[in-house]
């Protein structure tokens, strides 16, 4: 399928997917059993919408592990800048509906021991579907580190079924749920 249309296709399924809290348990427990989790003192994730997988129940793990937590900020020329999210940091809604922490310039940080990554889709090989602002693409050409990243079922593909470019940065480790 082209991009946009699976896109769509898969906003719409997100939107009203009946198991998402039950799945969204496993993927939680599942990312909390990894090393790679236990071990990271420094985790950038993302503050969800209401589609993806809820991030709050993560973050506040995160928090009370002790892990220093970051969060993006659009910025432009389709760049991400990553600030600290600590339990006063205040967010501000974006234009695209977003909720980001103001920018700081000296608070800017690019390397995390784990970047969680945000997508539509994703296959087991670590190829993935964004929204389409390819920022994510863009960060981690910039700045490679480790990366995981989350699939509801709908959002788990055996193989791509989309076209995957030569720009498209694979994720280490997808978790998906078992069906
Ligand atoms: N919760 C969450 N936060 C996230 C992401 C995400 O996937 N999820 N991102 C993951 O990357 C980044 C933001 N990604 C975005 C992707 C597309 C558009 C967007 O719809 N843009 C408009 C207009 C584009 C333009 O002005 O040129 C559009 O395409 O219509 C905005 C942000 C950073 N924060
Ligand atoms: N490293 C890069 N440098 C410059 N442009 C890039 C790079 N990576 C991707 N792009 C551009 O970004 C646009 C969107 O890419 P793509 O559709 O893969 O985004 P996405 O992965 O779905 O989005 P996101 O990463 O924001 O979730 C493409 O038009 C592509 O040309």
């Amino acid at each position: 399928m082209d991009k946009a249309a699976l896109r769509q296709a898969l906003i719409k399924q997100l939107a009203t997917l009946p198991t998402k809290t039950a799945e969204e348990q496993q993927l939680y427990q599942q990312l909390f059993a990894l090393p790679q989790w236990q071990k990271a003192k420094s985790v950038a994730l993302t503050i969800s919408q209401a589609i993806e997988v809820n991030s709050q129940p993560l973050i506040a793990a995160a928090w009370t592990a002790g892990k220093n937590v970051y969060v993006p900020k659009v910025m432009p020329q389709r760049q991400l800048a990553f600030l600290p999210y600590t339990k006063t940091t205040r967010l501000i809604k974006s234009k695209f509906g977003l909720c980001e922490p103001a920018y700081q310039a000296d608070l800017v940080q690019t390397k995390f021991d784990l970047l969680i990554v945000p997508g539509l889709a994703f296959t087991s090989k670590g190829q993935r579907l964004g929204f389409g602002g390819g920022y994510y693409d863009r960060f981690l050409a910039q700045h490679p580190q480790t990366t995981l990243s989350l699939a509801l079922s709908p959002q788990f593909y055996p193989v791509a079924d989309w076209p995957v470019e030569p720009f498209d940065i694979r994720i280490d480790q997808v978790i998906t749920v078992s069906r």
